[in-house]
């Protein structure tokens, strides 16, 4: 059986992100830049002042001295002249400093009548002028292609002077769920039967990896009706099934896609949840088969589909990280599969993370993966670990999925 890493590394491999987009900047939150976005202009665009009060020349300030009031500079209407020995210019926070001055003298430190300006306590040379291009210059890289724009990002790039900004499309996920027992939520629920709770929540985690779900009705246990739904998928960036993976004789996602084209590439990995994972392609169009149960679509979906939508996306940043936490429990020896366990996650008293696995782990427990805020990965063979020590996690809790 495959590892987690090889099995990310093959579903990963020959992804092509989709085209870019142009959109207005106020609306590309969250969306992934397709390109460096650099700066049309220098910032600030002159040298500038930081504080209200009076552009001077720093070497004609000592206390008690007395400059001549030649003008006013407010913010948007530069002075057009120059501060020449012995003279000064109003000036506020914002406004272009005049040629001539070199230093902010704050209307705190200075008193103003008549016309003249005396001095309190002189500015040291230089001081408050924001210089031009400080904060970046014009063609610098303010945005690099790659990045999932943040309220931070828009600023940046509207202060560089972009209205409009060119962004991956959004990759579209078909999603199909299979089973007789799955009930749409709300449906009445026959003998034997369970509610969907697949379909919404993977749309829920495409949505928050930048995709656009598609939503197929689910499948009945049957290979004619699983070619039958997924057919038309090939305008899709990436179809996920869930359910049907594993060895019952109902479980014929495989089977089904075969018959519209499906060519797999692996199934079955060494990863608990998440052991009878498919990867394949339908035409140009990957295939992820998720476990049915529901904790092991999830985890898949965060180890698997997650990583492939982003990359789809352009995302730089394909894999979620990994954090170090300290066990909160004693945890036993590790079998040959990869393990990620549901847990909470509390501060030490030092303000380190400290990762509780809930002794629960059945991977159809959904109560307990909504709860859990972290989880813990234990390598294949993993030895028993105590309390106390050492554990990597993915943290979730810091995730909006
Ligand atoms: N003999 C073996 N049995 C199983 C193995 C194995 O290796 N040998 N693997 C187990 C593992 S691990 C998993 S995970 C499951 C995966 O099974 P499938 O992917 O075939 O999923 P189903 O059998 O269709 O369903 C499993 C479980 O999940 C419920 N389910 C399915 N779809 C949904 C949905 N959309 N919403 C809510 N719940 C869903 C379904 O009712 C079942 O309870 O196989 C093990 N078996
Ligand atoms: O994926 Mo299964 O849920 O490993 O138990």
């Amino acid at each position: 059986m495959l590892s987690v890493a090889e099995a990310q590394a093959r579903i990963l491999a020959d992804l092509v992100p989709t085209g870019p987009e142009l959109v207005p900047l106020a609306d590309s939150w969250g969306r992934i830049a397709a390109a460096d976005i650099a700066a049309r202009l220098d910032n600030p665009p002159a040298d500038v002042s930081a504080m209200d009060g009076y552009a001077v020349r720093a070497a004609d300030c000592a206390p008690g001295g007395v400059l001549s009031l030649v003008g006013e500079s407010p913010a948007g209407h530069p002075f057009p002249g120059r501060v020449g020995p012995g003279e000064t210019v109003r000036i506020y926070t914002g406004s272009v400093v005049p040629e001539g001055a070199d230093a902010i003298l704050i209307q705190e430190n200075a008193q103003e009548a008549g016309g003249a300006v005396t001095v309190a306590v002189p500015p040291g040379a230089g001081q408050h002028i924001r210089r031009l291009g400080q904060d970046f210059a014009r063609g610098q890289v303010v945005v690099p292609a790659g990045r999932a724009l943040t309220a931070r990002d828009i600023g940046l790039a509207a202060a560089a002077n972009h209205a409009w900004v060119a962004v991956r499309r959004r990759p579209v996920v078909v999603i199909l769920s299979t089973g007789d027992e799955i009930a749409l939520p709300g449906d009445p629920i026959a003998p034997g039967g369970i509610a969907n709770s697949n379909t919404p929540m993977l749309a829920a985690l495409v949505r928050a990896c930048g995709g656009v779900p598609v939503m197929l009705p689910s499948a009945r246990d049957s290979a004619a009706d699983i070619a039958r739904l997924a057919q038309g998928i090939e305008t899709a960036d990436l179809l996920l099934t869930a359910g049907g993976a594993s060895v019952g004789r109902y479980d014929l996602v495989q089977q089904g896609l075969e018959r519209i084209g499906l060519a797999v590439d692996f199934w079955k990995i060494a990863m608990r949840p998440g052991k009878p994972l498919m990867h394949g392609r339908i035409g140009r169009v990957p295939v992820l088969g998720l476990p049915g149960n529901p904790v092991a679509a999830l985890v898949c979906g965060l180890m698997f589909a997650l990583p492939a939508i982003r990359t789809l996306a352009g995302h730089a940043e394909r894999t979620l990280p990994e954090d170090l936490a300290t066990l909160g429990g004693n945890l036993p020896e590790n079998d040959r599969r990869a393990d990620f366990l549901r847990a909470t996650l509390s501060r030490a008293p030092d303000g380190g993370l400290v990762a509780t696995a809930f002794n629960r782990q059945d991977s159809a427990m959904l109560q307990t993966l909504a709860r859990s805020q972290a989880l813990i990965m234990r390598a294949p063979h993993a030895p028993p670990a105590r309390a106390g020590e050492t554990c990597r996690v993915v943290r979730l809790d810091t995730l909006a999925i």
